[in-house]
This record gives C-alpha cells, sequence and structure tokens, in this order.
C-alpha cells in the first residue's frame, strides 16, 4: 500500500514551457474515465472514503494517519493531501466494510435510542425488526429521499466496470453502494527527480469532460516517515514552476459535486471533508 502526498495547483497556459524550463519530461498522455461509488447517506465520502472504479480497475483513497502531535505544518505542507492508496479488491472491500459498519452503527446511535428502550417504546413490529438485524442501515433506517436517487448517476453504467472486469457485484449490493459521480479525465504526464515511480515528483496536467482544469504535483512513498520529504520534494517543485498561490485548490471531485450534487456537496463542506 502507497500514499500519495500530493498538492494541486491552477494550471496557467505556460505551465508547459515552465514545466520543461525545470526539467521535467513529459512521459504521456492519456485518457480514463472514473465513476465514484457511495451509499445513499454519503457514508463513505463524509469519511473522506473514496472509492471509484477506474477503467475497469478499483481504487480506494482513505486518509493517512494523521500529522503527528507537536509538528506544525508550515503552509506549503498545510496544501498538500495525504491519502493511502489501495488497489487490492480484497483489502478495499475489507476496508469498505470496516467503515460502513461503523459509520452505520453511529448512525444508528445518533437516530435510535438503546435498543432495550427501542422494544419498549416502538409499537411498530416492522421497524423495530429492521433496526435489529440491520448492518448496514441506509436503507430501514434512514428515510431516503428522491434527491438521493438522483444522485445515483449513470444508472445504465452503474456497475459497468465491475462487469467488464468479470467481478462480482455483491459486495457493492450488500453495502448498497452506488455510482454518485462519474468523469473522463485527459491527463498529461511530467516527470522530475529520476525515472522511478516511488519518491519520484510527478506532474500531472488534468482536464475532466466537465470543463475544469487542475495540475497535481504529486510523490508517491510507501512508508509514513518518507511523507516528510515527499512534501518537502513537492514545496521545491512548486516554487521552481513558480506557483505562488497559497490557497488550496480545489480538485475536480470539489468542482463536480458543487456543480451537480449540491446536496451531496454542502454535507461534505460542512463535515469538513472539503
Ligand atoms: C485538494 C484536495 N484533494 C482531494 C481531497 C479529497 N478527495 C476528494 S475526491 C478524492 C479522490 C480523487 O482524488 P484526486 O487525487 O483528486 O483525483 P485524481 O487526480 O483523478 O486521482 P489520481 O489519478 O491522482 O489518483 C479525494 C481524495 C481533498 N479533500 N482536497
Amino acid at each position: 500500500m502507497s500514499v500519495e502526498v500530493e498538492r494541486k495547483f491552477v494550471c496557467n497556459p505556460d505551465i508547459q514551457k515552465k514545466l520543461s524550463g525545470i526539467g521535467a519530461v513529459c512521459v504521456g498522455q492519456c485518457q480514463f474515465h472514473d465513476t465514484y461509488y457511495d451509499s445513499p447517506g454519503f457514508h463513505l465520502t463524509l469519511n473522506d472514503v473514496w472509492l471509484r472504479c477506474r477503467q475497469g480497475s478499483w481504487e480506494l483513497k482513505c486518509p493517512a494517519t494523521e500529522k503527528q502531535q507537536g509538528m506544525e505544518e508550515n503552509q506549503g505542507e498545510r496544501l498538500c493531501t495525504r491519502y493511502k492508496e489501495i488497489t487490492s479488491l480484497p483489502q478495499i472491500i475489507a476496508k469498505v466494510r470496516e467503515v460502513m459498519k461503523e459509520a452505520c452503527e453511529e448512525q444508528n446511535r445518533q437516530t435510535f435510542p438503546p435498543i432495550e428502550n427501542e422494544i419498549k417504546e416502538c409499537n411498530d413490529q416492522e421497524h423495530r425488526r429492521e433496526t435489529l438485524v440491520t448492518n448496514y442501515c441506509d436503507e430501514p433506517c434512514i428515510k431516503q429521499g428522491d434527491a438521493a436517487k438522483d444522485k445515483v448517476v449513470g444508472s445504465k453504467d452503474a456497475n459497468r466496470c465491475c462487469v467488464e472486469n468479470g467481478g462480482d457485484l455483491a459486495w457493492l449490493r450488500e453495502m448498497n453502494l452506488a455510482p454518485f459521480a462519474e468523469f473522463t479525465t485527459e491527463r498529461c504526464s511530467f516527470l522530475l527527480d529520476g525515472e522511478g515511480k516511488e519518491g519520484g515528483v510527478r506532474v500531472d496536467l488534468d482536464q475532466a469532460d466537465f470543463g475544469y482544469c487542475v495540475g497535481e504535483i504529486e510523490v508517491l512513498v510507501s512508508k509514513g516517515h518518507e511523507v516528510q520529504s515527499a512534501m518537502k520534494k513537492i514545496e521545491r517543485t512548486a516554487h521552481r514552476l513558480g506557483l505562488s498561490d497559497d490557497q488550496k485548490v480545489e480538485g475536480k471531485m470539489h468542482v463536480y459535486l458543487q456543480r451537480y450534487c449540491p446536496e451531496h456537496y454542502a454535507k461534505l463542506l460542512s463535515a469538513h471533508i472539503l
């Protein structure tokens, strides 16, 4: 499992010239389609966990361990995000199951009184039965509004990537996971500081099909203690590229949700996920 340390930046028109000026090598262009999944109650994304299918392969991003106590971050470090990337399907399913279970248990604690009281107070037999047996509680415990259904985009394509992959969709159904966002990205990638995948600085220039462009400086590391040096490399690269902006730059998902899924977006904003 690797940790992706990343800083996003606004792509200005002369960024390609600047990249070649600092010796970055273009290593190719590609196009990929991402479909992101969540439950109708947004249990994954409200925990900052991002499940996607990219070109038929499952990927999960979840926050890397938080910064150590007493370690103050400088401005450059605050602009970097750190996410663990999981690409093994059994590990993805295990992690998603864990997050969903915890989130649903928490939600049930908040929505319902303790079970003993519930049994005494609730006269609705069906509701009581469902409350007691439910693990992944979106459907029985929370009434779904039509808005949630509207957000399940591209239902015709809902499980396309899994089908293409010859995969078993039972785990998605079991946890009531469905697509909430999908878009295609054209990506132009550059490498700095060596050819190796790990530890080297990579710059991606992304253009999403809904009309948003963003750049990313990223370093992949395999161990927690390498995160600090990855952030330093990113800061140095940003400086060499003349990126003076000290504001966090919005990613593709941020802009997508803001435009197309305002209810989901508002929930993530108020939970300080975006
Ligand atoms: C600046 C910032 N970025 C991402 C997040 C959280 N988040 C939202 S969507 C999301 C998943 C998409 O991550 P991102 O790196 O933005 O997408 P992409 O560049 O296509 O993936 P890559 O090819 O690099 O693996 C995350 C982690 C955040 N809170 N703030």
